[in-house]
């Protein structure tokens, strides 16, 4: 048996999570953890793929980074072992804490998906789908970075060509929605749109406008405001990570290091 096999015998099942991209996921216990067990409905990813994709995010371990303690490949359906993250994703989190976080526990939420994300940039690994919903909130208000890379996996071509509906348009770069360019580059762009997000606490961005209106006010160099509770050093910070040109904008080792500095204050 591979190391990343779980044995179905010592995982109990409980109360339903949610339903992610590739099928439900439950609340669960293994081996005296409380885990989230994400069930993979076979048509969403091949039996190959799925273990390949396991293999690597077994890889790819780092404190700010949802852990993946193992998959059960022997039952149908397939599933992914996932360490539990008590407080749920980071944009419903943000909503319901409206009014009660204050700008340090708002910079501490960017520091530590930066630190995830520079974790990624060292490891040559795209996220492809970053944003406050694809973060997930632990019992002590850690952040870790969730799902990432899964979006290779997603059969729905709503969420994989950027002209149609379920594509997130608001989160990417320039160079993505024209041309499916995705790099660590393009990561940071939406890192940029992911710290205007806490900053507004879960707002929508650009919540007035279309997709296609979207495209067109940054084609015209149009940007996110400054939210309120952001001070100057920040906005400054996210309008370098939606400059253009991806070389222009700055690498997560950079912002991490930026970051870092801003919270010694
Ligand atoms: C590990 N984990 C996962 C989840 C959880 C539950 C439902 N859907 C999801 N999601 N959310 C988003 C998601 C996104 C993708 C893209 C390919 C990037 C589009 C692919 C997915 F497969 C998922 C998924 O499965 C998650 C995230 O994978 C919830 C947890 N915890 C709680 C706690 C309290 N209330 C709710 N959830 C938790 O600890």
């Amino acid at each position: 048996k591979d190391h990343w096999e779980v044995d179905p015998e010592e995982l109990t099942l409980g109360e339903e999570l949610g339903c992610g991209q590739f099928g439900l996921v439950l609340e669960g216990r293994w081996k005296d953890m409380k885990v989230a067990v994400k069930m993979i409905r076979e048509e969403c990813m091949s039996d190959e793929e799925f273990k390949e994709e396991a293999r690597v995010m077994m890889r790819l371990s780092h404190c700010k980074l949802v852990k993946l303690h193992g998959v059960c490949t022997q039952r149908s359906p397939m599933c992914l072992v996932f360490e539990f993250m008590e407080n749920g994703c980071l944009s419903d989190y943000l909503r319901a804490k409206k009014g009660c976080l204050s700008q340090d526990v708002m910079l501490k939420m960017c520091l530590d998906v930066s630190d995830g994300m520079a974790y990624l940039e060292s490891s040559n690994f795209i996220h492809r789908d970053l944003a406050a919903r694809n973060c997930l909130v632990s019992q002590n208000n850690e952040v870790k970075v969730s799902d990432f890379g899964m979006t290779r996996f997603v059969l729905d071509d709503q969420y994989t060509s950027s002209q149609c509906s379920k594509f997130p348009v608001k989160w990417s770069a320039p160079e993505v929605i024209r041309y499916c360019k995705f790099s660590s580059k393009s990561d940071v762009w939406s890192f940029g749109v992911l710290m205007w997000e806490v900053y507004n606490e879960g707002r929508l961005p650009y919540e007035n406008l279309s997709n296609a209106e979207v495209v067109e006010s940054l084609n015209a160099g149009l940007r996110l405001l400054k939210p309120r509770m952001a001070p100057d050093a920040i906005h400054k910070l996210m309008e370098w990570c939606w400059k253009e040109k991806p070389e222009d904008r700055p690498s997560f080792a950079l912002i991490l290091h930026e970051l870092g500095y801003l919270s010694d204050l």
